[in-house]
């Protein structure tokens, strides 16, 4: 069974449009991030799920169970939803103890004070902050705080734990570790877990599949991996290949002959099956930094580039590289000594190489062959 479907989900807020026909499933055990820009409507849809938020249209079924109809103006009480929530801020009250924090939501159910103390500090435990139970808010930190905040969501062992950017508050250092914590906590647990962020890196490192959104429209749903190595627009992938992951961009034009399509760029030419016999028409092709291998010796195959100039920082460095009229950037591990100016041979991992269609942004697959640049075409 699965564990959250979203059916055709449409939320306005204030009279905007926020929620646009969303449809996802989410599995038993998912680890399910919701990830996209500002304001494109991922904690609006957390929220929904939550209950926090009324749907206009759609239907949310949980465990097998709808918990909301907007057809039928049915929204079920958040707290019988089998959900627990997490916020950016950590919502803890300040006069509570670190165990009554965690205990608040035993004792509303009226549990006894033996079973109590043994869940809030089983929780603590999996949290891995057990000695910090008679302490106030006041006197954590924020990665404290932020794993009282989330032992307090699993001592009551929902069936799924939903989390809004959890550690944006939190230093980059504190940011990995809790990283790492939660992915180990969803191991552990076993709990379906939605989580939002606009934190490319968070998504990758931690979720079983990622749902990416635009503008409250959902565009992919994929594995990390695939996400990575396939966005299915030019949206996502600049969205995925932005901040220090720039990504290669080189436009070219695709020519249809029949059945197949050539597709012209300055890095070489290529082939693309051709489904609706579509006319001539501008492409883009990508490429990320770390698909593009530098080599001191020329070797066949290898195109050869100029140093623009150099970027280390510490473990890896992004060169800026030329080719003709084209400009590139390639990613290496460590830091080179390269001068601007230098030639190097650049190699082209051509199987990480996506096209897209430039006015549709969708991308076109499968490239089925890569003709490199003719030998004499390499001496320019
Ligand atoms: N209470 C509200 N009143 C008016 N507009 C709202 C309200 N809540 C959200 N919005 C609008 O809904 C849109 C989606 O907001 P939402 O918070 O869901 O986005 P988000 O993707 O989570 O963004 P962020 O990453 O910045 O938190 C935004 O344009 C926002 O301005």
């Amino acid at each position: 069974m699965s564990a959250i479907q979203l059916k055709q989900i449409h939320v306005n807020v204030q009279n905007k449009h926020i929620l646009k026909g969303i449809d996802l499933t989410i599995e038993e055990g998912d680890f399910v991030t919701l990830l996209g820009p500002s304001g494109c409507g991922k904690t609006t849809l957390l929220r929904t799920i939550a209950g926090l938020q009324k749907l206009d249209e759609g239907t949310i079924v949980i465990a097998g169970k709808e918990v909301a109809n907007g057809s039928m103006s049915f929204h079920m009480d958040p707290a019988k939803r089998g959900v627990s929530l997490v916020f950016q801020s950590y919502a803890l009250w300040p006069h509570m103890t670190v165990f009554d924090n965690v205990a608040f939501g035993l004792q509303i159910r009226k549990l006894g004070k033996p079973e109590i103390r043994q869940c809030v500090m089983a929780s603590l435990d999996k949290m891995r902050i057990p000695e910090l139970a008679d302490r106030y808010p006041g006197e954590l930190s924020g990665g404290q705080q932020q794993r009282v905040a989330i032992a307090r969501a699993i001592v009551t062992s929902p069936e799924i734990l939903l989390l809004d950017e959890p550690l944006s508050n939190l230093d980059a250092k504190l940011r990995t570790e809790m990283r790492a914590e939660l992915k180990r906590l969803h191991g552990e647990l076993g709990t379906t877990i939605v989580y939002v962020t606009h934190d490319q890196q968070e998504a990758m490192t931690m979720s079983t599949k990622v749902a990416v959104f635009f503008g409250g429209e959902l565009v992919q749903v994929d594995t990390p991996r695939e996400l990575y190595r396939h966005p299915k627009t030019l949206q996502v992938a600049e969205f995925m290949g932005s901040g220090d992951h720039k990504l290669n961009q080189v436009e070219g034009i695709c020519r249809n002959s029949g059945n197949e399509c050539y597709i012209r760029t300055p890095l070489g030419d290529f082939r693309v099956a051709e489904e609706d016999g579509d006319p001539d028409r501008g492409v883009v092709m990508t490429l990320k930094p770390e698909d593009i291998v530098l080599h001191e010796k020329r070797k066949e195959g290898l195109i050869p580039v100029k140093v623009k100039d150099v970027h280390p920082s510490g473990a890896e460095s992004l060169i800026r590289i030329d080719y003709g009229d084209v400009q590139l950037t390639a990613r290496i591990l460590g830091d080179p000594e390269f001068e601007p100016g230098q030639l190097l041979y650049a190699e082209i991992r051509e199987d990480r190489i996506n096209m897209y269609d430039k006015q549709t942004g969708c991308r076109l697959e499968p490239v089925t062959f890569y003709i490199k640049p003719a030998m004499e075409e390499l001496q320019r």
